[in-house]
């Protein structure tokens, strides 16, 4: 008897990030058999127009590969839509560029891929499940987890109607509503964290000839100590560029010559790109949007409610994994489920004991990405230690993995990653210390 699961995917735009775990985790549970009601706070994004320039898109890896496999829509997403990004392309302040390649050895690649489109291949698989019904436009209003009844509002009719299921799966996204009731109980601990950074997004445009302005299978990068930009490629041949700025500073720029003298000072190569009409216009259209990190454990109530994906674990963007470790939360579900054979309490028991560590270590992970950004690419030390690791790897691939490349081309879990990095760290130490000590022995011999 295929239980009832009910989704709660409420598709909060927060600054055009629409949430897609729950549409994904969705065909998982159709898959298994079981009925999936799913309810998605905004409209069918199918139906509504594609607004030009909030195409945002995404740094999709192995991890969110891997969750789409498990639903047959990798080929799909990567052969039919994704754009190879091989390297990043780094971008001088004198506009003089240069890259750095994610993964030399094996020429692994991340891919840029636009969150409509996504969001759009995952409902449209949906309709092929007769077990699967969408429900948009439903704001939830009442929670009560520990009976399973949900109640919604239709912003359309403003009917209201009372749902009961077997399961309550939210994925609404870092400011859940799931998670607000789940936070009631005893023993859930939270913490969230606003960062003083702020981004916003610009939009390089397709050129004259209707192609790509830059090199397209790049993720091109603008590091400037307290302030960054990137930018990731569109199918449409323009690239959806995210500045990311303390917020005192997008403050101080209040005009439009401030900001093209800014451009001038910092992005001069980017100006003739996005155009300074463009720019001017964007910059101003909209205000920079807060950045947030939110870390919970436990993820469920008995056998009744589970948060997964942004509603979990939101995390910073500085590491690309967001929205592949929220889909990675599917995998490791449907896992779960074959393992405890659907049994409900223990999956959500074992999910909540065995993820949060991982998605704790990616938080901080992308946090120190954060600190460390000022010169994440910049700094001797960063490039030394890289010029290392890639000369490790290339010589023991299977026992030096690089942290990055553990992160973003591995499913090793995050806190493997973060273990390795740690006995790599005190491994180079010794070695470091031991040159050292030869260094000095051979002076004072040579001295005597
Ligand atoms: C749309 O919004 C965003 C915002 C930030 C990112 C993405 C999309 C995609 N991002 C990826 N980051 C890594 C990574 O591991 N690191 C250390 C990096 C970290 C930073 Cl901040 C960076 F600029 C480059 C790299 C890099 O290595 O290229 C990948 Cl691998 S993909 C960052």
């Amino acid at each position: 008897e295929a239980e009832t699961e009910d989704f709660f995917t409420e598709q909060n735009v927060i600054d055009g990030f629409v949430f897609q775990v729950g549409s994904l985790e969705a065909l998982y549970l159709a898959q298994r058999g079981h009925r999936v009601s799913l309810y998605e706070y905004r409209e069918d994004i199918r139906k509504t127009p594609q607004v030009r320039g909030r195409s945002i898109n995404l740094a999709l890896s192995v991890r969110g590969r891997q969750a789409l496999k498990g639903v047959g829509l990798e080929d799909q997403m990567i052969h039919e839509h994704g754009i190879p990004m091989r390297a990043r392309m780094i971008h001088r302040l004198d506009g003089s560029t240069y890259s750095m390649p994610y993964d030399a050895r094996t020429n692994q690649c991340i891919y840029s891929v636009g969150r409509n489109y996504l969001n759009g291949l995952l409902l449209k698989e949906s309709e092929k499940y007769d077990n699967v019904q969408k429900f948009f436009n439903y704001k939830l209003i009442q929670t009560n987890l520990k009976n399973g009844s949900l109640t919604f509002t239709n912003t359309a009719t403003k009917e209201t109607v009372e749902v009961n299921a077997d399961l309550i799966i939210g994925a609404d996204g870092a400011f859940s509503a799931v998670r607000k009731e789940m936070m009631k109980q005893p023993l859930f601990n939270f913490s969230q964290e606003y960062i003083e950074h702020g981004y916003l997004e610009l939009c390089i445009p397709p050129g004259s000839d209707d192609g790509f302005q830059m090199p397209p299978n790049y993720l091109h990068i603008w590091p400037r100590g307290q302030f960054m930009m990137i930018a990731l490629p569109n199918q449409d041949c323009s690239w959806t560029v995210t500045l990311f700025m303390p917020f005192k500073n997008f403050k101080n720029i209040n005009s439009e010559e401030v900001l093209i003298d800014f451009f001038e000072k910092y992005f001069p190569d980017s100006i003739p790109l996005i155009g300074k009409k463009k720019l001017i216009e964007d910059f101003f259209a909209g205000s920079p949007s807060p950045l947030v990190t939110v870390k919970c454990r436990p993820y469920h109530v008995k056998d009744k409610a589970l948060i997964i994906g942004d509603a979990a674990h939101a995390v910073v963007p500085f590491y690309g994994q967001g929205m592949n470790a929220g889909f990675e939360d599917c995998t490791l579900l449907d896992e779960l489920f074959k393992k405890h054979n659907d049994h409900l309490a223990s999956i959500l028991e074992e999910f909540s004991t065995t993820r949060w560590r991982d998605t704790f270590a990616i938080s901080d992970l992308a946090m120190y990405n954060y600190i460390e950004m000022r010169d994440l690419v910049n700094r001797p030390s960063y490039k030394l230690r890289k010029a290392l690791d890639d000369f490790l790897f290339w010589l023991m691939p299977d026992t030096w993995v690089p942290l990055y490349n553990s992160v973003t081309f591995t499913s090793m879990p995050y806190s493997q990653c973060v273990k390795n990095r740690t006995w790599q760290n005190k491994v180079l130490a010794m070695v470091i210390l031991f040159v050292c000590l030869l260094v000095f022995l051979f002076l004072i011999y040579t001295r005597k």
